[in-house]
């Protein structure tokens, strides 16, 4: 074993910053937990706290120059007007001209310094949340459809930057100058004062009243934007299946039945918004109405002052936005703790799949599977996808995985570099459980290719070198001959050529071939070739094989094979039988011994259960696949009965060839 000591090892992997964790006692309300949300996202806010504060002592500037400029106007009026004072009048009017300028350049300063750091919040956060979804199982990326993740990932950011840069400092301010403006009313000609101050009640009121509708309806819709978008990313995923199918108009009925569900969810957000905007605009137009009659008779009894009158008016105009806006900015706040909840609800799932901090320094390659079991987290209790599974690789060794579609080769090959954790024993690499290895070090020593290749869209070079970034020219071009992957140096520009999402423009062969190219390129000390080879011809498949087996010698591997010349590169073979491996041995041992495995890998021709193994060997097969394939083999065999004894005849022939 060449596990360096625990101690000694600096942790490699990304540790990716998490929001605070979630209260350890859930609040009581939903509505308290989102706005627990909201609150632990302040922390992104640090890294531009200068931005912050400065842009609050602009606000805050702003509002002062708003509230003293009726104030010189009162002074101007009942001053140098009343007076007729121009020496006094130019002065004032000055400082009125003054204070305009200045408020203005005050809001500019504001909106510029608040642009970079929300716009930082959003990049952080946005940032943090795809870490967290790489980090996330695969478990997870089951459940979850990507639209819902994408919509997070771009919708509800923005609506936090929105809010974070706008509606809360907006909700701040607009509180604030409602508070002080009030009081000066109050203090300026109190009875006036009341009247502005019990127009705020009935839209305090309204608000309270909409708040838990508008919170449900901005949840839906924000849910059922993701859904449009994962229909979106599906369709274009699965375009050619929609249009192989002629499914055109069934997918767009989807899409519309969708797009109108979220319209209507839409709509009722604006009915509702529409009524108590409509109060908020009503409201104050009133109050004015009543201020203007009421002021004009404290006028003519020489209680306050034209001047005053008119800086009452005024001051009392500039409450109209704040207290208009007070309804669309809880709006705002209700959206954005939607948003956060949604976004939180990513950052609290559970990474299941947690870094080790042991490393191989030198890793060989010995790889133990010892009564390995595994289930997935949603199956019934007692339903096990694997169970007692036993494996011993020594290094260099090679192992064909073989068994019947849906017997586990694909899920065992995910439990190698973690996809996925064991539910029950270990796997041990170099005797150290992988569980203890640091997910960098068990990745770079364990590579896969799997059946179905994802390439991403870039070009040929980059999605090559993705396990290992510093690979040199040379070793590319090798690991491109070993998978037969030369018609890369066709393409357009060559190495160079962007190749399109997931690889559309290439042909599933092609597909395949560059995915081992780059499994093989990483030289892993395991390499894992999930039934890699199944989109190639027989021709192409040989050379593979071919070149494989010369780098298979240096490496441990797992290959999933289902064909007998696949199985005739590695040194042994498991055969998987509903989840457990039941026997191991040599391709001729297993050929010999064994009839369903006789019968697995004959099924590429001919064979069928009944007629190549005795009636008791095929009741004791447990494997439901293999009897559902079993009554295929028999439907087929009535259709071409006289075919199929030829064939088989041939098969059997074939087989015992290989089997010697
Ligand atoms: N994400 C999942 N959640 C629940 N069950 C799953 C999931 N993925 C696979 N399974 C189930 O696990 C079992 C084993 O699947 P697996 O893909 O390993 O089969 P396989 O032997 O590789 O088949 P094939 O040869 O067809 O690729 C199957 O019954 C399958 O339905």
């Amino acid at each position: 074993m060449t596990a360096a000591p625990r101690d000694g090892h600096v942790r490699t992997h990304v540790t990716v910053p998490r929001l605070r964790p979630a209260p350890a006692v859930l609040p009581p309300s939903h509505r308290t937990h989102r706005a627990a949300s909201l609150m632990r996202l302040p922390r992104y806010l640090t890294p531009y706290k200068a931005r912050w504060i400065t842009m609050l002592v602009f606000s805050i500037l702003v509002v002062a120059t708003s509230i003293v400029t009726p104030l010189v106007t009162r002074a101007v009026i009942d001053g140098p007007i009343a007076h007729r004072d121009q020496t006094g009048l130019i002065l004032l009017g000055s400082v009125a001209l003054v204070l305009g300028i200045v408020e203005a350049v005050f809001w500019f300063i504001r909106r510029w310094v608040v642009a970079r750091a929300t716009l930082g919040v959003e990049a952080d956060l946005r940032k943090d949340l795809y870490a967290q979804m790489q980090q996330l199982p695969m478990r997870f990326h089951g459940q979850w459809q990507s639209g819902q993740l994408l919509s997070r990932i771009m919708n509800d950011l923005s609506v936090i930057r929105r809010f974070l840069g706008f509606g809360l400092v907006f909700l701040i301010l607009n509180m604030l100058q409602v508070l002080i403006v009030t009081g000066l009313l109050l203090a300026m000609y109190w009875p006036l004062g009341i009247v502005v101050l019990l127009s705020v009640v009935p839209i305090v009121i309204t608000v309270m009243r909409n708040e838990q509708e508008y919170t449900r309806l901005s949840r839906l819709s924000q849910d059922q934007t993701g859904d449009v978008a994962s229909i979106v990313e599906e369709s274009a995923h699965g375009v050619r299946v929609i249009k192989a199918f002629g499914r055109d108009e069934h997918a767009y009925s989807k899409f519309d039945d969708r797009v109108t569900k979220l319209l209507d969810t839409q709509l009722a957000k604006v009915r509702l918004t529409s009524r108590f905007w409509t109060l908020l605009e009503v409201i104050p137009n009133i109050t004015l109405i009543v201020v203007l009659g009421f002021g004009a008779v404290a006028v003519g009894d020489g209680r306050i002052t034209i001047g005053t009158l008119v800086a009452f008016i005024t001051m009392m105009l500039s409450l109209v936005w704040p207290i208009a806006s007070l309804g669309f900015l809880l709006s705002m706040t209700q959206e954005s703790m939607t948003a956060a909840d949604r976004i939180v609800q990513v950052f609290d799932e559970a990474r299941t799949i947690e870094d080790g901090d042991t490393e191989l320094v030198r890793p060989l390659g010995h790889l133990r599977l010892e009564d390995v079991g595994f289930q997935f987290p949603d199956a019934e209790p007692g339903e096990w996808t694997l169970r007692h599974v036993d494996l011993d690789l020594h290094p260099g060794e090679t192992v064909a995985l073989v068994g019947a579609t849906g017997s586990g080769k694909s899920v065992l090959t995910s439990l190698i570099p973690r996809l996925y954790d064991v539910s029950e024993g270990r796997i041990t690499l170099d005797g150290v459980d992988i569980r203890e290895l640091t997910l960098p070090s068990l990745r770079s020593t364990v590579a896969t290719a799997f059946e179905d290749p994802t390439l991403f869209s870039m070009s040929v070079r980059e999605n090559l070198t993705l396990g290992r970034p510093d690979a040199s020219e040379s070793d590319m071009n090798r690991a491109i001959d070993i998978a037969q992957a030369q018609f890369v140096y066709e393409l357009p520009f060559g190495l160079d050529t962007r190749i399109g999402e997931q690889g559309m423009s290439l042909s599933g062969g092609q597909r395949q071939r560059l995915s081992l190219a780059r499994a093989v390129l990483s030289e892993p000390k395991v390499l894992v070739l999930d039934d890699t080879l199944s989109a190639l011809d027989v021709h192409t498949e040989a050379l593979v094989e071919e070149a494989l087996r010369r780098i298979l010698h240096d490496v441990t591997g797992i290959v999933v094979a289902h064909r007998a010349s696949t199985v005739l590169i590695a040194d042994k073979v498991a055969l998987l039988e509903s989840g457990t491996i039941t026997h191991v041995g040599t391709h001729a041992e297993l050929l010999a011994t064994v009839p369903y495995y006789r019968y697995l890998l004959a099924a590429d021709g001919a064979d069928s259960p009944d007629s190549a193994v005795p009636a008791d060997v095929t009741r004791g097969w447990h494997d439901q696949e293999a009897r559902e394939r079993g009554l295929v083999d028999h439907a087929v065999r009535d259709v071409c009965r006289d075919d199929e004894h030829d064939a088989r005849s041939d098969v059997d022939a074939d087989l015992e060839e290989i089997g010697r």
